[in-house]
């Protein structure tokens, strides 16, 4: 695989950023009226404006010649076609099947992928309506009241953003959920649930994770001292998995079972029956309108020219700023509550994904690839964060999102929202230079002498720092689809451009395996491995000191 380093066009950018490095944001606005259109585009229920990023239309030349060269849109082509895009599993990355529609089937393998893709949804809606409607009840016939998801990463994240932004239309049973292996959130969740009117979610893929594995055990437990025989327990557990074996191993019934399929990525399976506790929240038509966001986003990504293209402008800033020009960081700042999980979610989508040192065929990739992402809500992060946003020495690229309409049932000031991130969108990009200040501080009194100097130089803010600003036109089942959907598809669109597979986690294994074998020893039932560092005995003993 060539680097991405060593295309032409790779140094034709190069060059340019040189020529553009002395030009500030504020002066490319005010050379160009027309720059918010030149620079902003439409998507399915959202509008991206990033015009507030350090480039011009030249840069998005350079940047659309990088994607042409990298042979992007075959790329495409060959993720939504099935295609092995994850080489170093030997597997496609289908997520957009589980979106897309039930014809023209889409054969994979000689299986039709998007008949098995409806099938399963058609499953999970009637257990969702029956549960829903209390026909489906606990082993002792009562009503589901509350319903545990046990999952962690793509098992979790996805599903729990999905119920808090969606949660002013939930109008099922009370969803909980439970990732960590500390059992905090266990005891919380358990705490408030009754065992004969709960239903456990087992969603894990592999079925092998140890938090989740220990957490579903933790939960069976309860579950059979409240429901007393082991039939009622398996009665009242869902697998979510694309492992059965493991399922029956754990006395639990198969046919209860929902599947995962190895074409999907964790991080991706929001719309797989991973999702089956947002449709228990807020109903199976909500959670196809879900679906449907997602789908129009992907046809949007598969049909929008390059330069008008949400996934693909996103994906090309993001190398611009990480790559091209060593911003190592990006922040994401929702200006919304409801989307706090955002920032955590999109952390695994684009650190797991794309958090990569060789390319596709195995070569240490030349170019820095993910940069570090991170966030908070607005305007709560404005009081913590955001000075050194404003006058830190690191330039951190951030992207605002907005939601223009409220979601029905709040009662915030949706205006002073909005107005709060057009600010510091405007803040960062203009800054406040020493001029300004002093003009300022003279008019309102202060004497011109040397302390006047120091207290302007602590008021400046350089300004000149890039971010995006996508506003969705409400938070709706679809809109919230479409937005996920837009970040999967700016991860694939970055990892095409950094020649990397987006679609494997090795590095993950690494510390699974060490914990595993570091467990009896921190348990004091064992010495610590022959191969365990100083640090991590030192660590060890001091750990079961207090422990005893
Ligand atoms: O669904 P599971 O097999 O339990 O996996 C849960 C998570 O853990 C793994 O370690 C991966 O890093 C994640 O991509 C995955 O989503």
């Amino acid at each position: 695989m060539q680097q991405l380093k060593d295309l032409p066009s790779w140094t034709a950018l190069l060059r340019h950023r040189r020529a553009l490095q002395d030009v500030s944001l504020r002066e490319l606005f005010e050379r160009d009226p027309g720059r918010f259109e030149r620079f902003s585009a439409n998507g399915p229920g959202c509008l991206l404006d990033f015009s507030k990023n350090r480039i011009t239309h030249e840069t998005l030349d350079l940047l659309l010649a990088l994607a042409a060269e990298r042979g992007l849109e075959s790329r495409r082509e060959a993720l939504f076609t099935g295609e092995i895009v994850n080489a170093s599993e030997g597997r496609p990355a289908l997520h957009t099947a589980l979106r897309g529609p039930a014809s023209p089937p889409l054969r994979v393998a000689g299986e039709d992928v998007a008949a098995t893709v409806h099938a399963t949804v058609e499953r999970m809606a009637a257990l969702a309506d029956a549960v829903r409607a209390g026909e489906r009840t606990g082993a002792t016939g009562k009503p589901v009241r509350d319903v545990i998801n046990i999952g962690i990463g793509g098992s979790d994240l996805g599903p729990r953003l999905a119920l808090e932004a969606l949660a002013p239309l939930a109008d099922g049973p009370r969803v909980h959920f439970v990732a960590n292996v500390d059992g905090v959130e266990l005891e919380r969740a358990l705490a408030g649930c009754d065992p004969e009117t709960t239903l456990v979610l087992v969603v894990s893929k592999s079925f092998g994770t140890s938090e989740t594995m220990r957490n579903a055990a933790q939960a069976m437990d309860w579950l059979r001292r409240g429901v007393a025989s082991a039939e009622a327990v398996a009665q009242q557990v869902i697998p979510i998995t694309a492992n059965l074996e493991r399922v029956r191993a754990l006395g639990l019934d198969p046919e209860l079972a929902l599947p995962m399929w190895d074409w999907v990525g964790g991080r991706y399976s929001l719309w797989s029956a991973v999702g089956l506790s947002v449709m228990l929240g807020v109903g199976a038509e909500r959670f196809r309108s879900l679906l449907d966001g997602a789908h129009a986003m992907d046809r949007h990504f598969r049909e929008a020219p390059l330069a008008r293209n949400l996934p693909v402008i996103l994906g090309l800033l993001s190398v611009w700023n990480a790559t091209a020009c060593g911003l190592r960081s990006q922040a994401v700042v929702p200006y919304s509550e409801r989307l706090a999980r955002l920032p955590g979610h999109l952390q695994q989508l684009l650190m797991e994904s794309n958090g990569k040192s060789v390319t596709v065929t195995g070569e240490a990739v030349t170019a820095e690839t993910v940069p570090v992402i991170w966030g908070q809500t607005g305007t709560p992060s404005q009081h913590a964060f955001f000075q050194a946003l404003h006058q830190g020495t690191d330039t951190v690229p951030v992207d605002f999102i907005g939601v223009a309409a409220p979601v029905a049932g709040e009662c915030g000031d949706a205006e002073a929202l909005t107005a709060n991130l057009l600010a510091q969108s405007q803040a960062l990009m203009r800054g406040r230079s020493a001029d300004e200040i002093r003009a300022e501080l003279t008019a309102a009194g202060a004497a011109d002498d040397e302390s006047l100097d120091a207290a302007v130089a602590a008021r400046v803010c350089p300004g000149n720092r890039p971010s995006n600003t996508l506003l969705l036109q409400d938070l709706a089942p679809e809109r919230l689809g479409a937005l996920i959907a837009l970040y999967e598809h700016r991860a694939f669109v970055e990892g095409t451009l950094w020649g990397i597979n987006s679609f494997d986690q090795w590095g993950v294994e690494l510390g699974k395996q060490l914990a595993e074998g570091l467990l009896p020893a921190v348990r004091g039932e064992a010495e610590p491995p022959a191969n365990a560092d100083a640090s991590t005995r030192g660590l060890v003993a001091a750990y079961r000191r207090w422990r005893e």
